[in-house]
């Protein structure tokens, strides 16, 4: 298959390129840059150093829609809504990791991002590739909308328990934290080394653009669903995320039974792994792999559930994912050059 991946020089991109030369079934990777162009990938990543001199490109929508099988795009929030309609149409399929083509409704997009929003028709094409929940659609699929890192971790945590109504839907709070790669390459003043070292920091409180995305996955597999509390927080470290979900149960449900219909949702599911009672996931457990870990607890005083679900956001919550969409939309097995253990320590 011949790749083609926008925003290479970013967290995301990078991710991309890394795993996508292990990808057996990948024979070319074309690299596009909007503003280093003629360059190469080395000159800005030393860790690409034995790369041979592979040559960043201007981006090109028509050449890249007729020569490309899948196109990769890890650019900001306002870049794909303009540039998937060029793309669109020929031999190319598309996978976006941006948040642009999520939201169904321009409106609800353009209050939470604060930008114009992709027009309908090309929303009306985009397919959430969330896998475990959405497999079908996403193989017969040409544009994929890749879920947001935290939606991510979200979204496989409440699951099964949405699905089966036996939680209260309008209880859900959601505490969830993130490592600093989250916010991509450039540093901002709550990004920087001085910043978030030694410290820990809630931000966008009541105001996350991952808020919409998470309620309409949860309102599609739960019509009581009403609005959510998602508190985003910044950790010193790299990579990680996790988000601990808080929700009363209706029912005299034991926890045995809840993981038990946790592992029956995700028993064919080769990256999630429901834990057994009490063995909380860290996020060195999923570091570096496309893994998603959940465990559960039951605190019978308050009848309220505990979800923890942890993702590496750069993987499963991006690159790693995005990869198995494509393995999905290309009619490959799901798992294909996704085969590793996390790394650790
Ligand atoms: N970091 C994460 O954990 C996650 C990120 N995402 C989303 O994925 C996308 C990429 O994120 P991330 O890699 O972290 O971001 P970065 O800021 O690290 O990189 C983004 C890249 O986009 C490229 N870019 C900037 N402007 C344009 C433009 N006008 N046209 C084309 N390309 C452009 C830049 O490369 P160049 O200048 O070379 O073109 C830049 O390197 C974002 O939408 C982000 O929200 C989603 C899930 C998780
Ligand atoms: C740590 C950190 O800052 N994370 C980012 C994740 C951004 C992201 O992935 O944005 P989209 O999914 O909307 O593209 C944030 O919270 O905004």
């Amino acid at each position: 298959m011949k790749i083609g991946i926008v925003g290479v020089t970013g967290y995301g991109g990078i991710e991309l390129y890394r795993l996508l030369t292990a990808h057996p079934d990948v024979e070319t990777i074309s690299l596009y840059s909007s503003s280093q162009a003629g360059g190469t990938i080395k000159d800005i990543y030393s860790h690409m150093n034995t790369v041979t001199n592979h040559r960043l490109l201007d981006i090109q929508p028509e050449q890249m829609k007729r020569e490309l099988d899948v196109i990769f795009l890890a650019a900001p929030a306002g870049v794909s809504s303009e540039l998937t309609p060029q793309l669109l149409g020929d031999k190319a399929k598309v996978i976006d990791l941006s948040g642009d083509l999520r939201l169904h409704n321009r409106n609800t997009y353009s209050q939470w991002y604060k930008k114009e929003a992709a027009p309908d028709s090309v929303l009306a094409q985009a397919v959430y590739g969330l896998p475990e929940w959405n497999k079908e659609n996403i193989a017969s699929a040409d544009l994929i909308a890749n879920p947001g890192c935290y939606p991510t971790a979200v979204l496989l945590g409440l699951g099964p328990l949405m699905r089966s109504h036996s939680a209260d839907p309008s209880s859900i709070i959601i505490d969830a934290k993130s490592g600093v790669s989250g916010a991509g390459k450039n540093p901002s003043a709550i990004t920087h080394f001085g910043h978030t070292q030694e410290n820990f920091q809630i931000y966008k409180v009541n105001e996350h653009q991952h808020i919409p995305e998470i309620e309409q996955q949860l309102t599609e597999w739960n019509g009581a669903v009403t609005p959510i509390t998602l508190s985003t927080h910044l950790v010193p470290m790299t990579r990680g995320i996790m988000a601990t979900m808080y929700m009363k149960l209706h029912e005299e449900i034991t926890l045995r039974q809840l993981v038990e219909q946790y592992q029956a949702y995700y028993q064919d599911q080769p990256f999630v792994r429901v834990r057994e009672e009490g063995n909380f996931p860290c996020t060195k457990d999923v570091y570096a792999s496309n893994y998603c870990d959940i465990c559960l607890a039951l605190d019978n005083r308050t009848r309220r559930v505990t979800v923890v679900s942890v993702i590496d956001n750069l993987m499963k919550g991006a690159a790693s994912q995005a990869i198995q969409n494509m393995n999905l939309v290309c009619g490959l097995r799901e798992t294909t050059g996704l085969e590793y253990l996390p790394v650790y320590p």
